[in-house]
Order: structure tokens, then sequence, then C-alpha cells
């Protein structure tokens, strides 16, 4: 596509992602954004927000090289992630994360197992699919991670036997049992009660702080974005409209967004 040789080549940077003249439609539809510009820089905490639609979930897919974008570069870890393959493109996987909408868990296995999963980028093969098979290294790590949202009790229960807040809980060791160094969080907390979806969205910012992880996360909460969120990108038509320092963004600013 003619756009795509318009953009420039990425520079090199201490950003952990960058962003350029990123394009993406579905089909025939109309382009859901293009020309999106932007970069995180390491130990960043983004808040990317936007009304229903305007293509959040889309754009962490294209960041994280699980979809293609028509147009324009991604730079993931001073990766260019349409340029790598094989090994390299298993250990960048191994170096980052994601937490979705829905934890997403092996429901028959054990909360230990599915937190081993989380090291399955870093150790391929069917050892790490279930606890009685993984190396003693794994599980001790996958424990460790269960420590840290507070659920180590809870290791040999089924993942099937959780509530959506402990769903989430264990989503978010697994996430982090690699030791991830950036991290995507689609909207985290969409599935629990008020009080849940505070207690996790807590829990997993003050984890990926303490542990120096970059994030992008989504939200709807517009009180998350702006107080868990260093900065905020606002996605509106397609096209970034806020790009600014969560600090100088009023509730205001945010609720245009969505007009
Ligand atoms: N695989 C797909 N095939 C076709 N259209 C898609 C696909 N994925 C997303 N879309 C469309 O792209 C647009 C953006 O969707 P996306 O899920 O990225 O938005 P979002 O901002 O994350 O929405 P929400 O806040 O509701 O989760 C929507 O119009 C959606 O219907």
């Amino acid at each position: 596509m003619a756009l795509d040789h318009a953009v420039p080549r990425l520079a090199a940077t201490a950003s952990d992602l960058q962003a350029r003249g990123l394009a993406k439609r579905f089909g025939t539809a109309a382009p859901v954004f293009s020309g999106l510009d932007f970069s995180i820089r390491q130990g960043d905490c983004v808040a990317l927000v936007g009304a229903n639609g305007t293509g959040k979930s889309t754009l962490l897919r294209c960041c994280l090289g699980l979809i293609a974008p028509d147009a324009g570069q991604v730079s993931l870890l001073g990766e260019d992630i349409a340029r790598i393959a094989g090994p390299a493109r298993r250990a960048l996987r191994a170096r980052t994360g994601l937490v979705g909408q829905k934890h997403n868990l092996v429901p028959r296995l054990s909360v230990l197992s599915n937190v081993i999963h989380g090291l399955l980028g870093q150790s391929s093969g069917p050892r790490y699919w279930v606890q009685g098979l993984a190396p003693e290294p794994a599980r001790r790590a996958a424990l460790a991670s269960l420590e840290k949202v507070g659920l180590a009790h809870l290791a040999l229960r089924r993942a099937d036997q959780l509530s959506g807040g402990q769903s989430q809980r264990v989503a978010i060791a697994r996430a982090l049992v690699g030791k991830p160094r950036f991290l995507v969080a689609d909207e985290p907390c969409a599935s629990l009660d008020p009080q849940a979806g505070e207690e996790v969205m807590a829990l997993f910012m003050s984890l990926v702080k303490r542990e120096g992880v970059t994030v992008l996360f989504t939200s709807h909460n517009v009180q998350h974005a702006l107080s868990y969120g260093d900065r905020i990108l606002g996605l509106q038509g397609g096209r970034i409209a806020i790009d600014a320092a969560a600090r100088d963004v009023t509730p205001q600013t945010m609720a245009a967004l969505y007009v």
C-alpha cells in the first residue's frame, strides 16, 4: 500500500513502544484508525481511552503484533514487529504480556497450572501445560506470582471454581510470572463489580509499578484512567485526540471523547 512507503523508518529510541503512521480497516468498512503516531517510554503507565468501537482493542493487538496494521510501523522493545520472526519473535513475546477483558483461564486445570502457562512464551512444550509435569523452578515462580496477588492458598483449586475477581487476579499472576517488561491490559476490570474492579486495578497497578513494567491499558472508567495512568491516549474518530500527561487532562476533556 502506498501509505506504507510514506512512513519514515523508525529511529533508535529509549521508547518501549513506538507507533508511526498506524492504520487499520477491516474489509470494506471505514478505517478504524489511520495515521496514528505515539510512543511509550520505559516504565510509563499509559491509559488508552475512547468510546465503544473507536479501536482500542484493535490498536492493542497491532501493538503486540497479534494483527498486522494496513500501514505504519510498530517498534516494540526495539524490534520492528513486522520484521522479526522465529526465535526473535518468541523472545519478544516472552518479554511482553497481555491481560484481557476475559481472563481466558483453562477451566478444568488448576490455578497453578494456569499461572505456569504464562511461562509458555519462554519455554514451550507439554511440560508447561500441567503443574505435575512442570519443572520445579516453573512451579516455584508460579507460586510466587500467586502470592503477589494474594491467592497462593488457591493454587490447587480448579480455575472454574473461582469468582470473577479471583479469576482476574490469576490472569494477572499469569501475565506477571514471566517477568515481562511490557504489559498490555485490555479493560482488566471489565467483568468485575465496582468494589472488585477497584481492588483488582489497585493491585495490578501496585505490582506493575513495583516491578517497573511498562503498561498500556484500556479502561472505560475515567477515574481509573486518570488516577492510574501517567499518561492518557484518547482515541476519537480514528485519530488520537488526547496525548497528554494525566495530570494535565481534566474530566471535561475526557468527557468530550464520548460525545
Ligand atoms: N476481527 C474483526 N473483523 C471485523 N471488524 C472488526 C474486527 N475487530 C474489530 N472490528 C471492528 O473494529 C472497530 C473497533 O473495534 P475495537 O474492538 O477495536 O474497539 P474498542 O474501542 O476496543 O471497543 P470497546 O470499547 O467496545 O471494547 C469496531 O467497529 C469493530 O466492529
